[in-house]
């Protein structure tokens, strides 16, 4: 059996291709790194580091890959997969649809093909529904009608802790022990083969804003006030005493909202917590602050791991100000490197603060959520160290 997976990067290869290597699947990887792709089609196999007490390595074999750059290589590939993946951002999902239309087009033609999953793996809620949208664009009404009885789009829910690597092998990848992979079981076309590790479930949404807005929450409230208070890695930020309070704060906010919509064990949720708290500390990775913080508009975004928790929380009656603490980080997150940071920082200098809030959280001056985060704001901004 063949995937073709988008994105040979951290969580492509120290997680979906390790996984489906893992499960009987030759991994095809789909990326624009000249240097990965070339890399994996001269090796055809990579190192995994378990960053654990152990430091287990685990070698992934029956591994190729082929140039996003070359699109009637992927669309070919597309059309012979037996599985579809994805690890390359959401904000990049636009850039993969036409090799991947093309190739459900090619897979229509020779009328030969089964049933074929397309899974993105992203960070982001309904990230394989937005992907066939993308997708869809792409294809006729005719091919539509048809890639319906033939292609399905799963949503997912994916994590584990994979930093930038700095390794002399570019394709060895160093991870955090723990890894889970959740996916919507009820969006499958019948007769799909399972993925080995993977926990199949009828309803994704608990489990997708579990994740994100505990895991991703915490994580970007831990890079943004690192980040303010002059630590590089997670580990420095999560050693601050101050920093884990906030963060265990935040997490009480999200809890309270995750419990309330969803009805979790309290006791439950404080031991998934606490593990991620744990998780975020491990001494065997070393995750920079600025990997975690990356892309805050994205964060920043209303569907995301700042604004949707805060939104649901407020409705049900609780004022998030820890949330509104944690998107007054996020607005302060300046790093020069960061695109969308700096967006931001511009857009704050033009137009000011309230402006720049409502322009990327769509949070409107009048709500009181708005006038936390300014108030936040104001607060973080006389701590920041200088850079
Ligand atoms: N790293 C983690 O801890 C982690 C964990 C869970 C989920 N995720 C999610 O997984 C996704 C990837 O994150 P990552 O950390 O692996 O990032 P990454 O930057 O390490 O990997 C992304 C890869 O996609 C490639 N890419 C970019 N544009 C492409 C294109 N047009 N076609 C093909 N490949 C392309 C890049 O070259 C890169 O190799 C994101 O959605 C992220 O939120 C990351
Ligand atoms: O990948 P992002 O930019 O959405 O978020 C950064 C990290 O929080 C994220 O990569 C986590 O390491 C991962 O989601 C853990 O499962």
């Amino acid at each position: 059996m063949k995937v073709v997976h988008f994105g040979a990067g951290n969580i492509g290869r120290g997680f979906i291709g390790l996984l489906l290597s893992q499960s009987g699947y030759e991994v095809v990887f789909v990326d624009v790194s000249d240097e990965l792709v070339s890399r994996l089609q001269e090796k055809q196999q990579y190192v995994v580091n378990l960053a654990n007490d152990e430091r287990e390595q685990i070698v992934v074999s029956g591994v190729t890959a082929i140039n996003g750059k070359e699109p009637e290589r992927v669309a070919e590939a597309v059309a012979q997969a037996d599985l579809v993946t994805t690890a390359v951002g959401v904000n990049v999902l636009k850039h993969i649809a036409e090799g991947i239309a093309r190739g459900i087009e090619k897979r229509l033609e020779s009328g030969g093909a089964g049933p074929l999953h397309v899974i993105a793996c992203e960070n982001a809620i309904g990230g394989s529904t937005q992907l066939k949208e993308h997708v869809y664009e792409r294809l006729n009404e005719e091919l539509r009608s048809k890639a319906d009885a033939i292609v399905a789009f799963p949503d997912a829910a994916v994590d584990r802790i994979v930093p930038i690597q700095h390794h002399e092998d570019p394709l060895m990848v160093t991870v955090e022990p723990y890894c889970e992979w959740v996916v919507d079981r009820s969006r499958m076309l019948p007769g799909a083969r399972p993925i080995q590790g993977v926990h199949y479930v009828d309803e994704l949404e608990p489990y997708i804003e579990r994740k994100l807005f505990t895991v991703n929450t915490g994580h970007c409230c831990a890079a943004y006030l690192g980040y303010i208070y002059g630590y590089g890695t997670i580990q420095d930020s999560m050693a601050d005493a101050g920093i884990v309070a906030k963060v265990q704060a935040v997490l009480e906010e999200t809890g309270a909202m995750l419990i309330g919509k969803y009805g979790f064990d309290r006791t439950e949720h404080e031991q998934y917590v606490a593990k991620i708290v744990g998780r975020f500390q491990n001494p065997h990775l070393t995750d920079e602050v600025v990997r975690v913080g990356r892309s805050p508009i994205r964060k920043l975004s209303p569907n995301d791991r700042l604004v949707r928790p805060a939104l649901q929380l407020y409705e049900m009656g609780t004022a998030p100000v820890h949330l509104a603490g944690a998107m007054a980080a996020a607005l302060l997150f300046d790093y020069p490197e960061d695109p969308e940071a700096q967006e931001i920082q511009a857009e704050i200098r033009a137009n000011g603060l309230a402006a720049a809030i409502s322009k990327f959280t769509a949070i409107g001056e009048e709500h009181p959520i708005h006038r936390s985060v300014i108030r936040e704001y104001e607060r973080l901004q006389r701590l920041a160290v200088r850079k």
